[in-house]
Parts: C-alpha cells; sequence; structure tokens
C-alpha cells in the first residue's frame, strides 16, 4: 500500500466546515425500480465511521441501487438509512443533507463529470456550498494534492485518460469533506498502480474517521481491504465480518464470485500435490496453511 494522502484537514478548522464523521447504514431497505420486480426488500446493512464495507455480488445483483439509496439519489420504498443511527427524513431537505455528508462517486466519471477544465469540475460541490472563494480554493489545492492530480488543474477534463477523469470525480467528492464515501467500482479500469495508489488515498480518510462503502467484483480487494461486506443477490444473501463472509465458498458460488485468492494458488497447490485435482480450491489463506502443514 502507498503512503496516505496529504492528512484531512481537521473539523471545523477555520472558516470552513468539515462534516464529522459517522456512520452510515440502511435498515430495512426496500426497492424496486417503477413497473419492475422489487430488487430487494428487507435489506439491512451497516458501515462504521472509519470502516470499510464491500458490496459484492453479481451483475444486477443491486449494488449500485444500494449506494444510491444510502446517499439519497433514490427514495426507499420502505425502511430507513441512518446517519450515526439517526433516520434521515424522507423530506427533500433530509436528502440534500444526507446527499451532502455522503458522497456517492459514480462507477463510470463521465456520468458526473461536467465541466470544462478539473479545477472548475472539483470546485463546483464546494461552491455550492456557498464557501467563501479562499475556503473553495483551500478545500480544491487539498483534493487535487489528495488524489496527486494538482498537476492536472488546467486541463480539460475530456482530454483526460479514464483514470484520471476517475481521480477527479474522486477529488470533487472529496472536497465536499464528506462524512461518508461511497464508491461504486472504484478500481474498475485503473492499472495495478493505479489501484495501490487509490487505496492509499481511501486508507488515509479511513484512518480519519471517514467510513467507506465501496461496491467491488474484486472479492481479493474486498477480502484483504475491507472491515465488513455485503454479497448482494437481488436480496442479501450475507453481511458480517469481511473475512468470515468471503471465506464462504458456497455463497461466492452463490453469487457467482471467485474465492479470494491469488490466481494460480490452487494450480501451484494442485502440482506440488498438496491438492487432488477433483478438490474445489482452497479460499482462504488458513485452508492453504492446511494444506500444507498436513502435506
Ligand atoms: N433506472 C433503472 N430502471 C429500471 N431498472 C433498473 C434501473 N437501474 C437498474 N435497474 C435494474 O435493477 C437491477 C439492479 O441493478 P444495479 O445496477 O443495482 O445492479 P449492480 O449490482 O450494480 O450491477 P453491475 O454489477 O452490473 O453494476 C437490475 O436488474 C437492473 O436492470
Amino acid at each position: 500500500m502507498t503512503a496516505g494522502p496529504p492528512a484531512v484537514p481537521t473539523a471545523g478548522a477555520g472558516p470552513d466546515v468539515h462534516e464529522a464523521p459517522a456512520a452510515l447504514s440502511g435498515h430495512g431497505l426496500a426497492f424496486g425500480y417503477s413497473g419492475t420486480a422489487p430488487v430487494f426488500t428487507g435489506l439491512t446493512v451497516e458501515a462504521a465511521a472509519g470502516e470499510v464495507l464491500a458490496v459484492l455480488g453479481p451483475n444486477g445483483g443491486g449494488k449500485t441501487t444500494l449506494l444510491r439509496l444510502l446517499t439519497g439519489s433514490l427514495t426507499p420504498d420502505a425502511g430507513t438509512v441512518r446517519l450515526d443511527g439517526v433516520p434521515v427524513p424522507r423530506s427533500r431537505s433530509g436528502r440534500d443533507a444526507l446527499r451532502r455528508r455522503a458522497q456517492l462517486v459514480f462507477q463510470d466519471p463521465d456520468d458526473q463529470l461536467f465541466s470544462a477544465s478539473v479545477r472548475q469540475d472539483v470546485s463546483f460541490g464546494p461552491m455550492n456550498l456557498g464557501l467563501p472563494a479562499e475556503g473553495v480554493r483551500d478545500r480544491v489545492a487539498w483534493a487535487l494534492d489528495a488524489l496527486d492530480i494538482a498537476g492536472l488543474a488546467d486541463r480539460p477534463t475530456h482530454l483526460l485518460s479514464y483514470g484520471q477523469r476517475k481521480r477527479v470525480v474522486l477529488a470533487g467528492a472529496l472536497a465536499m469533506r464528506p462524512s461518508v464515501l461511497v464508491l461504486d467500482e472504484p478500481t474498475a479500469g485503473l492499472d495495478p498502480a493505479g489501484v495501490e495508489s487509490l487505496l492509499g488515498t481511501l486508507e488515509g480518510l479511513r484512518a480519519a474517521g471517514t467510513a467507506l462503502v465501496v461496491s467491488t467484483h474484486d472479492v481479493d480487494l474486498a477480502f484483504r481491504w475491507a472491515d465488513r461486506a455485503a454479497v448482494l443477490d437481488r436480496g442479501l444473501l450475507a453481511t458480517g465480518p469481511a473475512r468470515a463472509v468471503l471465506a464462504d465458498s458456497g455463497l461466492l458460488s452463490a453469487a457467482r464470485l471467485r474465492p479470494p485468492w491469488a490466481p494460480g494458488t490452487a494450480s501451484a497447490l494442485r502440482r506440488a500435490g498438496l491438492l487432488p485435482a477433483t478438490a474445489p480450491a482452497p479460499a482462504t489463506p488458513e485452508e492453504v496453511e492446511l494444506l500444507v502443514e498436513n502435506g
């Protein structure tokens, strides 16, 4: 993991406002798009302040829908979203407050980028908060630094690479200094160095108390990084400590996910005569250890 980003400014520093860390949870959530069957009902998940909740599942399983409910861009048909245990009112002002404190970063940066230059795009949210110009400048400079894209500040957004565009939308969310950051497949399309660098940035935020909710198809990433996991397939299949949930190979195969293990581990064990050809691949480092110990 790479070094973290610049320190997150502390709450209430100067005239600026930094949203306090908070837990984000959904309780008994139900949602269906109009005219279609519910995507899920009775779904409960939680990310505590300073925790990473990974949301996994097959295509169409409901991950993005859950993320949009948790950040107020969709309203549940039933159930509540809570910030630090306090239910978010269903009113417009309740949803606006939720959206400000729980920032959603879309999977595709092109769904979220709309300004001509990087600096303009990252400034947009803080300007809408009505901050003074100096406060906006400080936040933008900090967010660009945190994402290591200060050098791109004056570049037109349409000339950036995909990975750079992903960083810009994340910088825009960070500039809001949210209590919770909700990221839809943040590592998709990034090269390995880009993934590690992004994780370094996110780790810095988590260490400062920001709750992170991250949807991903990458079981290895969730296994090594997340505190909790929720596996969805048009309903919640399981949630709990990430290592326990993601060690359940039956659950993972029901959700069409691969067990978390480095590619090649099972075949290396088979070549060494430690794993019978017909036996399933080990799902955890502990299972590998056991196979090696038992010779
Ligand atoms: N705007 C919409 N209108 C109608 N149905 C929708 C809409 N958005 C999503 N759906 C449907 O809701 C279900 C859940 O979709 P969702 O995007 O939440 O899944 P996902 O787990 O994020 O999938 P993926 O891994 O492919 O991104 C799918 O059946 C999808 O077709």
